[in-house]
């Protein structure tokens, strides 16, 4: 007889008290966000045969193109937070600035701010590969009853409250966690619920694969140059195998399973690398350490960096704890 997985939902009121500002309020967030997923997921999953694949026109404040999923995906999470009336701000990689967000007493009672990367691997979108949805999320610092100030959005990821992700993958998934180790559920399309699929997932110490985009090993550091060759070399449990999908939800997301690394390196095309430390970084590091990983920027511990910047990008290493520290110490000794 199968277990009965539990659902998200049993989960979520089952766990609410061992959450340290434990009021309720970080599960309804909870809730809305498993709201959104599902409303993506269901556009996602059909971008084929509506007209919502492909570019939308404009560029974000990244430089990039907007795909149209992008937009969608953002409209459907703002809009779902703000519904639900349980944060104070929101920040995303689709907007230049970020959203305040009044309580409908109009008194700014509200304490959370999230941080979402709406669609995660967007150059995948038209080609039918797994994407993702990545959410961080705050305290406020800032006094209750005043508007969100910027600082409420620059705080250091160890001071993040909640960091999931979902894959939007051969089955959909929500990963998260609220600082009492790492979650994963199942959607259940069917009846459209989540259950809990993977509890307490756990990076292996060591691993067997590396994730990069090697087409830009010519303009990688020579300490990340060296760390690849040293992935490939036969000796000892190498070669490791090379991996990347090219979203890092869904590359990080096996690595977490298989036991991995995944880099995006600093170039001499990107001083800063690629990924976005607020929306991106943070909340994958919280994950990674809460699953018994690492995240760094090669010389410091991710969650430690004082963000100065809502779209700051850094250098990204992050996955099984004994890879991590392998390839910083190749960085620091180039
Ligand atoms: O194509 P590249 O340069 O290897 O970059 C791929 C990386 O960029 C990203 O797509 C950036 O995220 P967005 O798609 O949200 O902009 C990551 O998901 C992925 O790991
Ligand atoms: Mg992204
Ligand atoms: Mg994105």
């Amino acid at each position: 007889m199968t277990k009965r997985h539990q659902t998200l939902g049993e989960y979520i009121i089952e766990n609410q008290n061992s959450f340290k500002y434990s009021s309720g309020e970080l599960s309804k967030l909870i809730n809305a966000l498993r709201l959104a997923a599902k409303v993506v997921n269901h556009e996602v999953n059909k971008a084929g045969l509506v007209d919502i694949l492909g570019a939308a026109g404009e560029v974000n404040i990244q430089g990039e193109n907007q795909q149209k999923l992008d937009v969608m995906a953002n409209n459907i999470f703002i809009q779902t937070l703000r519904n639900r009336e349980i944060v104070c701000g929101i920040a995303s990689e689709e907007e230049d600035d970020y959203i305040s967000i009044n309580s409908h007493d109009d008194n700014h009672q509200n304490k959370y701010v999230v941080l979402i990367d709406p669609l995660d691997g967007s150059s995948n979108i038209d080609v039918n590969v797994s994407v993702g949805t990545i959410f961080s999320v705050y305290r406020r610092i800032t006094p209750i009853g005043t508007p969100v100030q910027m600082e409420d959005f620059l705080q250091p990821g160890r001071n993040q409250v909640a960091a999931g992700y979902i894959v939007y993958g051969t089955s959909t998934m929500i990963v998260y966690t609220t600082g009492d180790g790492v979650n994963g559920f199942t959607l259940n399309p069917a009846i459209g619920t989540f259950y809990l699929s993977n509890p307490n997932m756990q990076f292996p110490e060591n691993g067997k694969i590396y994730s990069v985009n090697e087409g830009n090993y010519i303009h990688f550091p020579q300490g990340v140059k060296d760390y690849i060759k040293y992935c490939q070399k036969e000796e000892e449990d190498r070669p490791y195998t090379s991996r990347y999908i090219g979203s890092l939800v869904s590359d990080f997301h096996r690595n977490m399973i298989k036991g991995g690394i995944y880099m995006y390196p600093k170039s001499s095309k990107a001083e800063e690398g690629k990924l976005r430390l607020l929306y991106e970084c943070n909340p994958m590091a919280f994950l990674a350490e809460q699953a018994g990983g690492k995240a760094s920027n090669g010389y410091q511990r991710i969650l430690d960096l004082q963000p100065t910047e809502l779209h700051q990008r850094v250098p990204f290493f992050c996955g099984s704890k004994n890879m991590v520290t392998k390839v910083e110490e190749f960085i620091q000794n180039a």
